[in-house]
């Protein structure tokens, strides 16, 4: 039977978690990392968004870490930050087909296709973002700052493992994040690191919490930066200010 007692909005929303951040820091890995840990204890389902393939997703499905069913992708045919700040509608169909289809969803990953710096979520996508940074991109990408690293919910320095082939101080790089983000928490993560790899588990189960529970308000991290790129048939793109496409 049904459950009637609820309103449908409490029986069939998701917290929806982004996860953003620059190409090849380690997202995919970190949503299969979250997948392999929580799979048991939470209901969950991935939406991947990638310009032109739905690589991430297929990458994702191999990693068996979840039902294949329950991994979709979103081909955004335009650059990816596009798709998760200023016409969300593609991946908000997505996710509202995969909570009807799966319902009760605790946690919807919706996973950013990789971009520079500056691409964060829209509030209307996500309840929450992670930003995801890797020790290779060097040790003063942190203090460069932007508004995935300063305002994010959780920011991640992700494969510390690497970080003495690449010379990189991981506790101050932790440190530089820290000062760029007032107070919001940073986790140096490694998936070859058990004890970091528990510390992303329970921030994603903390998390879930507070959204379910109605305590958290879900914040525009801040609008993109002036930027280029070119696109499929080889024009260069400016967008030279916030709101320019
Ligand atoms: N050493 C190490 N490598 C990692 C770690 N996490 C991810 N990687 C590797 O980093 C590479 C990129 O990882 P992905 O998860 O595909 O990164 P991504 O951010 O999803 O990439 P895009 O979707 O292309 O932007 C892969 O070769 C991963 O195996 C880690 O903790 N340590």
């Amino acid at each position: 039977m049904p459950d009637t007692t609820q309103p449908e909005t409490t029986r069939t929303r998701s917290f929806r978690l982004g996860v953003a951040g620059p190409v090849g820091t380690g997202k995919s890995s970190l949503i299969a990392t979250v997948c392999r840990e929580l799979a048991d204890e939470l209901r969950l389902g991935v939406i991947t968004n990638d310009i032109y393939t739905d690589e991430d997703a297929r990458l994702l499905r191999s990693a068996g870490v979840l039902d294949p069913e329950r991994i979709r992708a979103v081909e955004t045919g335009a650059c990816p930050h596009t798709a998760i700040r200023d016409d969300v509608t593609p991946n908000l169909i997505a996710v509202e087909d995969l909570e009807r289809d799966f319902a009760p969803l605790d946690v919807v990953l919706v996973e950013s296709g990789g971009d520079n710096l500056t691409a964060t979520f829209s509030p209307a996508l996500v309840d929450a973002q992670i930003f995801v940074l890797d020790v290779a991109g060097g040790g003063d990408v942190a203090r460069k700052g932007g508004p995935g690293i300063a305002r994010a919910d959780l920011l991640v320095v992700n494969k510390t493992d690497l970080a003495q082939y690449v010379g990189v101080d991981v506790p101050q790089m932790v440190k530089d994040a820290e000062a760029a983000r007032n107070g919001k928490p940073v986790l140096a993560l490694s998936r070859h690191d058990p004890e970091s790899v528990a510390g992303l588990k329970e921030w994603v189960l903390a998390m879930t919490k507070i959204v379910r529970d109605g305590g958290h308000t879900p914040i525009d991290p801040g609008p993109m930066a002036p930027h280029s790129h070119v696109d499929e048939n080889g024009v260069l793109i400016s967008h030279t200010h916030a709101h320019s496409h």
